[in-house]
């Protein structure tokens, strides 16, 4: 039987890591990339990478927690490959810090990180602000090394990468039997899905190699997060903003806030700001949809919608995705196989 072509559109961090899976784990389909945008000008690559799970308010806790768990531990066994300073995986230790105690003591996520644990008094003592606290170790990509690292994946496995706008799906439907969709925000646009909407989010990248340690405030506003190349300062959310231009007084927020929890940051050179709109939904969108044209039809696999928490999950939802292919090929063979009958 012919292969199956495939055309997944996106290039951030979900399409790319979607189009590596498929071509990866199904053998009978030729894999495409398409994308307006590539690394290092989608929201994947302004990420701060942390893999600390948020959770999505329409899909249920055990569904994420597969997620989370499937892309630790394949990122995990990055971290323990040759292959780890390539991708920009590491491991980081650090702390969670909260105000008022949280109303999860015990996040769904605690037995997939590694040694969580409640902070001691004395770790505390240096926040004299916060109350509680949780300690672990978790992954981080450094993002625009990840988003390298998979396009070159994708290569090896012998699949294409086109720079294109799509304005319509419909677009593709000539050229390919199953179409993909991973591409964030724009969704709102190409699939008229007003569910999904932007939180911007603003970042400050700094050089402050003694920093090794990361710390999260529990309200999701404040954190340093150190990579391999920079430490991520962070940040803003801000829904319904579109704007990507940086704004300077969030600049200063930013930077204040994180000194008050890590003084030696005063010290921190080389201050780059990002600025990235989270493709945020209630739920991802990791669904079948059947395209139909005069009486032609076009299946669709939609993986998009992630919002804050991409890089906890991309794998897990990758995997479904690729599923749901899977799927698609399956009926497109059965209704071939009956038309020669
Ligand atoms: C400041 C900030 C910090 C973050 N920190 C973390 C973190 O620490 N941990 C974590 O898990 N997550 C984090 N996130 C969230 C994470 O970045 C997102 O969930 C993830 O990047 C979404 O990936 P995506 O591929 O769906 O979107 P994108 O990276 O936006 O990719 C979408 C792709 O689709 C393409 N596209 C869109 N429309 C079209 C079209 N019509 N035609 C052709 N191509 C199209 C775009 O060009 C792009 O290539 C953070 C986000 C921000 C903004
Ligand atoms: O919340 C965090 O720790 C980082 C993150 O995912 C974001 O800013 O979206």
């Amino acid at each position: 039987m012919a292969k199956q072509k495939i055309a997944v559109v996106g290039a951030g961090l979900i399409g790319l890591s979607t189009a590596v899976y498929i071509s990866e784990s199904i053998s009978k389909c030729s894999v495409t990339v398409i994308s307006d945008k590539f690394t290092p000008n989608t929201t994947s690559d302004v990420a701060a990478g942390m893999l600390i799970p948020h959770t999505y308010q329409g899909i249920p806790i055990h569904q994420q927690k597969q997620w989370f768990r499937e892309t630790f531990d394949y990122l995990f066994e990055i971290n323990n490959s040759s292959e780890a300073s390539d991708a920009g995986i590491n491991l980081v230790s650090g702390w969670q810090i909260f105000k008022t105690i949280p109303d999860e003591v015990l996040p769904f996520w605690s037995d997939v990180v590694l040694g969580f644990r409640s902070m001691t008094e004395e770790e505390l003592k240096k926040f004299p602000q916060h109350r509680f606290g949780q300690a672990f170790t978790t992954l981080k990509c450094d993002c625009p090394s990840y988003l390298l690292w998979l396009e070159k994946r994708l290569k090896e496995n012998g699949c294409q990468v086109y720079a294109r706008r799509i304005e319509d799906l419909w677009e593709l439907h000539s050229k390919y039997d199953i179409v993909v969709n991973c591409s964030g925000i724009g969704s709102r646009e190409l699939m008229g899905d007003l569910e999904i909407h932007p939180v911007r989010g603003q970042v400050l990248k700094v050089d402050a190699p003694w920093v090794n340690h990361f710390i999260r405030d529990g309200d999701g506003l404040t954190y340093i997060y150190p990579g391999i190349h920079n430490v991520t300062l962070g940040g803003t959310r801000q829904k319904d903003n579109w704007s990507l231009s940086p704004d300077p007084r969030s600049s200063k927020d930013i930077f204040d806030r994180c000194c008050a929890l890590e003084p030696s940051l005063q010290r921190a050179q080389d201050v780059k700001v990002r600025v990235g709109l989270r493709p945020s939904r209630l739920a991802v969108r990791l669904q079948k949809e059947i395209l139909v044209h005069d009486g032609k039809k076009l299946p669709v696999v939609h993986n998009y919608g992630h919002g804050s928490g991409g890089f906890s999950v991309h794998r897990g939802t990758a995997k479904e995705a690729a599923r749901l292919v899977g799927e698609c090929i399956a009926a497109l063979e059965g209704s071939s196989l009956k038309a020669k009958l």
